[in-house]
């Protein structure tokens, strides 16, 4: 066998042992059904999971099995680690955030529905309490939907504006099985907002994030913004 190939059935070797190494860590890790019974994921805890295993760790495992690793090896698997570890929990993310137990829709004041939080076991600070689920389109496949008046698309009360990404998340269709409770999430200002949302434009998703802990009874709400409120003039907000 000359050098050439030796040093391509060395790398390959690496590369799954490597991949598979990177894929038990993954499976390794307690499923997400064993997280508290609560709507709520802790995302603190989450990221803990996932920091858990460290790039040297795996490394010297398959150096202790397979010898010391070529530098060119050893940067493939520093990138592979890289884009593993910065998926994984988006991931999981997308698993974890499922309808949330303990939600319960109704009227809110002034506002239509609300969705309000009815289990006693407190939503902590930093929980992902939700994803704002919906069918995701493009503004051409939105012009379609719905056609434009004077230029101009009318906007719905369940449109989230992926901005970065030009992408909108349409929840309107409520018996659309892509929608999800967040659709009642209302909008507040100041001391009451208990959520916050987060835009993760290169997965597409977006999720909500308790800021504060939140006890049973209070309604879920985080502040849309300006933006969204353009061409809702004289709404109370
Ligand atoms: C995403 S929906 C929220 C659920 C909605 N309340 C319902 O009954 O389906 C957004 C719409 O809810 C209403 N809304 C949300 N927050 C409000 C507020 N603070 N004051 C008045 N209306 C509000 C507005 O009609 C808004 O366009």
């Amino acid at each position: 066998m000359d050098l050439r190939c030796f040093y391509i059935l060395y790398l390959t070797t690496i590369t799954v042992v490597y991949s598979f190494s990177v894929v038990q860590n993954i499976f390794r890790r307690p499923p997400i059904s064993s997280l508290p019974p609560s709507s709520s994921v802790d995302a603190e805890d989450l990221r803990r999971r996932f920091k858990a295993t460290t790039l040297n760790s795996i490394i010297s495992n398959v150096e202790q099995s397979l010898g010391p690793l070529l530098p060119i090896t050893t940067t493939f698997s520093i990138a592979t680690y890289c884009y593993v570890t910065y998926n994984a929990p988006l991931w999981n993310l997308k698993k974890s955030l499922e309808l949330g137990n303990g939600i319960e829709i109704r009227e809110s004041p002034g506002k239509g529905l609300g969705a309000f939080y009815v289990n006693s076991n407190v939503i902590k600070e930093g929980s992902i309490v939700g994803q704002y689920k919906g069918d995701l389109l493009t503004l051409n496949e939105l012009s379609k939907k719905y056609p434009p008046i004077n230029g101009t698309i009318s906007k719905n009360d369940y449109l989230f504006e992926i901005r970065e990404s030009s992408l909108y998340i349409d929840a309107k269709d409520a018996d659309s099985t892509s929608v999800n409770w967040t659709r009642y999430i209302n909008h507040i200002e100041g001391d009451e907002v208990n959520l916050r949302v987060e835009v993760n434009a290169l997965h597409k998703i977006v999720w909500f994030e308790a800021i504060r802990d939140i006890k049973k009874g209070e309604e879920l709400c985080f502040d849309y913004g300006e933006r969204y409120w353009e061409g809702y003039e004289g709404m109370v907000k």
